[in-house]
């Protein structure tokens, strides 16, 4: 099969065990390449977990994850894939321009990308401002810029919104489905119901499990919901009512 034809996440009886919890229950999907897919579901689901798992940092009891082709984690996969944590990760003593040069040289990306992956996330006027003195909210797009470094065909975005003010969230969103036309796949989680409408595709998540994976329109139009949370909702009534 042709690597352009690989799904870009294919996940197989996933079984992801912290602590005493199981906390990822057996799961099995997968993302076509290209679009952005919305991992939705309550606090404590198991969303960072399978994030986690999918960028290959998460010791996994059983199951299988594939990524673009190659086996979670594996390292043809370091620069092919970006990921954003829900704590930002940059250094608070250099400056954003000085962070992003110093991921681009462990990347190996191109120096060029500093600058574009500061437009990207809107933070060319704090370029020069040391990270520690940014808002919560600029920490959150300076540590989405070192994600989108060197252009990966897969982004893993943990809850990339959470903070920030509608304005900021809008352009995020755009920016997110200008990179998705142009053929990378976006995984981001979110706990709020009004970002799942524009997701092409939504994986919802509770207690470990995926009580659903279909587009926005489908759910609404199998669950009858007037909306996405009613029609979560909704799903959950049903699971609930089966027998276990
Ligand atoms: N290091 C750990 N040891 C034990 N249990 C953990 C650990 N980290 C997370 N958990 C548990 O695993 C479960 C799933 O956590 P996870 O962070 O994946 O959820 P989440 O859906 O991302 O939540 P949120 O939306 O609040 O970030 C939770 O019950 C959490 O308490």
């Amino acid at each position: 099969m042709m690597k352009l034809e690989e799904a870009a996440v294919a996940v197989r009886d996933l079984r992801v065990r912290r602590g005493r919890r199981e906390v990822l229950r057996g799961l099995t999907f997968t993302v076509p390449r290209g679009g952005v897919v919305g991992l939705l579901g309550p606090s404590g689901c198991g969303k960072t977990t399978l994030m986690r798992a999918i960028v290959g940092v998460q010791i996994v009891e059983s199951g299988t994850v594939t990524v673009l082709g190659e086996p979670a984690g594996s390292p043809p996969l370091r620069a092919r894939v970006g990921y954003s944590t829900q704590s930002p990760a940059v250094f608070s003593d250099l400056t954003v321009a000085e962070n992003l040069a110093y991921f681009a040289s462990v990347l190996g990306a191109p120096r060029s990308d500093v600058s574009r992956v500061i437009e990207e996330v809107g933070l060319t006027g704090a370029a020069r401002q040391l990270a520690g003195t940014l808002s919560g909210g600029q920490r959150g797009r300076a540590s989405l810029a070192v994600a989108l470094l060197g252009r990966p065909e897969l982004l893993v975005l943990d809850e990339p919104t959470v903070g920030l003010d509608p304005v900021l969230r809008e352009e995020l969103w755009t920016l997110f489905h200008r990179l998705a036309g142009d053929g990378v796949t976006l995984l981001v989680s979110s706990h709020v119901m009004d970002e799942a409408a524009r997701c092409g595709r939504l994986l919802l998540m509770r207690e470990g499990a995926i009580l659903a994976d279909d587009s926005p329109a489908a759910l609404l139009a199998r669950t009858g919901g007037r909306d996405l949370e009613a029609a979560f909702l909704r799903l959950i009534a049903e699971r609930e009512a089966q027998p276990a």
